[in-house]
């Protein structure tokens, strides 16, 4: 087996993602476990209620992302988020001190914040900046506001 720095300088990869509606609970296990000896981050993304309660069972996850896309159907709802973050899991997310990342669909400032009023810390944003000439501008759009420093 490669060692750390040997992995990490040859890929130079800071994260992985981990999709939970492709992996069994056990295969997610096994990955947080070897992200963490590798030093990597993990970012186990959900889409609906049930994923989100098989994560929640699953010790060591310190990132889950709330995709707003339905890799089925590639139809977007940002209120997804929301949903997933109601109620006793909303709960369970906080105690737990998990980072919560809102995932695709995200065009607007708001559409930023409503995912951020949901309980999300992070983003994970595609379409909205990549379409843009210059992605700094489509940052800067996106956020309402600059915020690179
Ligand atoms: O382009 P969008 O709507 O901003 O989405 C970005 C990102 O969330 C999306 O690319 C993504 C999130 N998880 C995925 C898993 C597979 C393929 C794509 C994705």
């Amino acid at each position: 087996m490669l060692g750390k720095s040997t992995m990490l300088e040859s890929k130079g990869a800071d994260a992985i993602l981990l999709i939970a509606a492709v992996l069994p609970d056990l295969d997610i296990k096994y990955m947080i476990k070897i992200c963490k000896l590798l030093g990597l981050a993990a970012l186990v993304e959900v889409h609906d209620e049930r994923e989100m309660d098989r994560v929640l069972e699953i010790d060591g996850i310190e990132l889950v992302g709330i995709n707003n896309r339905n890799l089925g159907t590639f139809k977007v709802d940002i209120s997804n988020t929301k949903k997933l973050l109601e109620g006793e899991r909303g709960q369970r997310i906080l105690q737990k001190g998990i980072t919560v990342v809102g995932e695709s669909g995200l065009f607007t400032p708001v559409d930023i914040a409503y995912v951020q009023e949901a309980g999300v810390k992070a983003v994970l944003v595609g379409e909205s900046i990549v379409k843009q000439k210059d992605p700094t501008s489509g940052i800067t759009q996106l956020f309402g506001k600059d915020i690179s420093l």
